[in-house]
Order: structure tokens, then C-alpha cells, then sequence
């Protein structure tokens, strides 16, 4: 089969492309890729790397005020369309998916528009605005939260869950949090807030930090890349408890997170499908300034099932956060049901779900609707 994927932006929509793409290559060996993404954006470093063959549109996305920026949106838009129209007939798919970011408009309507399979895959429970504006022209929309599909046309969308899910449960996490010195025999929590950090829950952070000393348990704290220097400089002088360990970005993040009992995070839903295909407890923080709110209904479908509990950023503070910590950490029985629920929640097969959607609609020789 050949594939076109396409997805950029933040990393919570070239995450699950890669996942896929690893799974596929891995139990499919005989697939051929082509990514298409944007130059500026990190999909360009992120696909190269990992050898996937790559190339590349210029495109913006729309503003949703009403701007003179959105004319040459719609310009770059129609002079993307026509590039795919001439990458796609070259490469030739079998089928076309977008993982959502404005560089799949462009990529996905060209492939509809020509006739050939097309998906979106979308991680959110409330949909970007890219994926519901192609959500008309696609044959399916995969969704990773059941209440996604409210905002799509009936009939189209199914619940395939997000890729990262099914590479995560592959993490044995053994030896995973051995360079930070902790005791064998104490609960681990994990704070991090989305992949570049978030600056609420650091200073959250540094104000419990002297509490933090006296508690049972101990903590891995990631401040995200662009916020350490501050924190670490911070801590010169307010010393760090023996039971706290400070990162800048945790690389083997399936690892470390199959090793810890907790988790404090934003909402992403990327990381929201890590931690239920695991079944690790959280404590999230959702992200207010992000599109229709989207992270706290993100978060919801998983505090409304007391798989996690919800702390609003408003009411986050150094007292908050240890009380959260407090009360979740400290109660084995509570801890164990909170893994389940979250477990329950998981969708690990989700990249096989994903392929059998590619796979019926190459199968059918096409359209289905
Ligand atoms: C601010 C913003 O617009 N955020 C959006 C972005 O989130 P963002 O890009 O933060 O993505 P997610 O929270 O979904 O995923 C973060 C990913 O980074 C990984 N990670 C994180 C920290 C670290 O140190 N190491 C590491 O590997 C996590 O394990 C996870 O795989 O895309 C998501 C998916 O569309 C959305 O739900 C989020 O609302």
C-alpha cells in the first residue's frame, strides 16, 4: 500500500503520524510513505529524522478574526491544493490521512477532490478547524473521544483512539527512573506540562517545593525546555528537596511513564491517550488558552469517569497542588481504583484500528460515500 500523511504544527499532531507510520512499517514492511508537511514547522525535523520520505507546501492557517491575512490564507491555500494535486498524482496513494494542523487542508482536500481514500484522524474531543472543514470532503473521520463525533457528519467518523497509545503500552519502564535516585519503596508522581512546559504549573511547582520535602512520596519534575534555566537558577537559592528530581524535557517519556504511580499534566489529548493506555492516574491542568476550551472537554471525559481529578488552572497554587498530591498519593485504595478507570479508558490497539479503516477503504477500491 502507499500512504500520504500529513500533519504538523504542535507535536500532539505529528506524534500519532509517527506512531502510525512505525507500526505500519513494522508489521506492513512492504508500505510505502510520503509526508507532506510544512518547511517552518516541526514535522520537517521530527519525519527527516526518523527517514520518512518528506516534502514540503508553504501554507498558513486562518485567523479567526476576520483579517486581510485570511485573503492570502485562502491564496497560499488554493496554490497548496494545486502542489498536492501534482505530489499526489506522482506518488500515487492508496489512501490519504491528515493528523490536523492547517498543512493537512490543502493535502486531504486535494486527495478528496481527486478521488482517492482520504481520513482524518482527530485527537481532540472538540474538533480543530481544519478537521471539520475537511471532514466534508473525507470518506472517514477516526476519532480518539466518542464525543468528538457529534461535530462531524454522521455516518462518517469512527472511534479508532490516538497511535502514541499503542506504542506506549510496548514501555517496560524497568530501570526508566534509576539516574534519579529514588527509593525503590516510595509512590513517584511525574509533572510536566505538555511538550513545551508549562509556566502555571512550574510556579506551582516552586511554591510547594518546601512542603514537597516532608512528603511520603517523591517527584520527577519537568519544567519544559524553554522554562528551566529560570527554575534551575530558582533553585540555586531556595535549595531542592532530596526528593524532587528537575528535567528539561523527558525523552523516553513511554519509559518514564510506565514507571510512575501519578501524573500531573496539561490535557493534551495526546498525552490524555498515553496515560489511559497505560491506566496511570493524573491530576490535569487543562490549557484555558487553547481553542474552544478544548483541553479541559478533554479532560473532562476522563474526571467525569474518576479516572483523574480535574484542578482548573485558576485555582492552582502551590497549596492546591500538594492537597491534590496529598490526597490521591496517600490513599492506596483510591490510587488503585483511579488505575483502573483509566485503564478502562485506553484504546492500545488504536494504530491497528486506524490501519483497518486505510485498509477497507483501499479494499473497496475507494469512496464510500
Ligand atoms: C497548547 C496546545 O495547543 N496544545 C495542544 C497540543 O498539545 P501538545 O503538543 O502539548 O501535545 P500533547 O499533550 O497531546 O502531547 C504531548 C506529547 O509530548 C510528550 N512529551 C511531553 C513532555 C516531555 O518532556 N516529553 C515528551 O515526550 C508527551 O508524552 C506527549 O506524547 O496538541 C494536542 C493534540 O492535538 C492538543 O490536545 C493540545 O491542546
Amino acid at each position: 500500500m502507499k500512504i500520504v500523511v500529513s500533519g504538523g504544527g504542535t507535536g500532539g499532531h505529528i506524534y500519532p503520524a509517527l506512531a502510525l507510520i512505525r507500526m505500519i512499517k513494522e508489521k506492513h514492511p512492504d508500505t510505502s510513505f510520503l509526508y507532506i508537511g510544512t518547511e517552518k514547522g516541526l514535522e520537517s525535523k521530527l519525519v527527516v529524522r526518523e527517514g520518512i520520505p518528506f516534502q514540503s507546501i508553504d501554507i498558513t492557517g486562518f485567523r479567526r478574526a476576520v483579517s486581510f491575512e485570511n485573503v492570502k490564507t485562502i491564496m497560499r491555500f488554493l496554490k497548496g491544493v494545486n502542489e498536492c494535486k501534482k505530489m499526489l498524482k506522482e506518488f500515487k496513494p492508496d489512501v490519504v490521512i491528515g493528523t490536523g494542523g492547517y498543512v493537512c487542508g490543502p493535502v486531504v482536500y486535494a486527495a478528496a477532490k481527486m478521488g482517492i481514500p482520504s481520513i482524518v484522524h482527530e485527537q481532540n474531543s472538540v474538533p480543530g478547524l481544519t478537521n471539520k472543514f475537511l471532514s466534508k470532503y473525507v470518506d472517514k473521520v477516526a476519532v480518539c473521544f466518542e464525543e468528538a463525533s457529534a461535530y462531524f457528519p454522521a455516518g462518517k467518523t469512527v472511534l479508532t483512539g490516538n497511535p502514541r497509545a499503542s506504542e506506549v503500552i510496548k514501555a517496560s519502564g524497568a530501570g526508566a527512573l534509576d539516574k534519579y535516585g529514588f527509593a525503590s519503596d516510595k509512590k513517584t508522581v511525574l509533572i510536566f506540562g505538555g511538550s513545551r512546559g508549562a509556566r502555571p504549573i512550574n510556579d506551582a511547582v516552586s511554591d510547594s517545593l518546601k512542603e514537597l520535602a516532608d512528603r511520603p512520596y517523591q517527584v520527577l519534575y519537568v519544567t519544559g525546555d524553554v522554562h528551566y534555566e529560570k527554575v534551575a537558577k530558582l533553585l540555586q537559592t531556595t535549595g531542592k528537596p532530596d526528593n524532587v528530581a528537575v528535567e528539561p524535557f523527558i525523552h523516553n517519556m513511554p519509559d518514564v511513564l510506565a514507571s510512575c504511580d501519578l501524573v500531573v499534566a496539561r490535557a493534551g489529548a495526546t498525552t490524555l491517550a498515553e496515560l489511559t493506555a497505560l491506566g496511570i492516574p493524573s491530576i490535569l491542568v487543562p490549557s484555558p488558552y487553547v481553542t474552544n476550551n478544548h483541553q479541559e472537554k478533554n479532560a473532562r471525559s476522563l474526571t467525569d469517569q474518576d479516572a483523574a481529578v480535574l484542578l482548573l488552572e485558576k485555582e492552582l497554587n502551590g497549596s492546591t497542588l500538594i492537597k491534590e498530591l496529598d490526597a490521591v498519593l496517600m490513599n492506596e485504595l483510591r490510587l488503585i481504583k483511579m488505575k483502573e478507570k483509566a485503564k478502562s479508558l485506553g484504546i492500545p490497539d488504536a494504530a491497528d484500528r486506524l490501519y483497518a479503516v486505510m485498509r477497507q477503504l483501499t479494499e473497496k477500491g475507494g469512496r464510500t460515500s
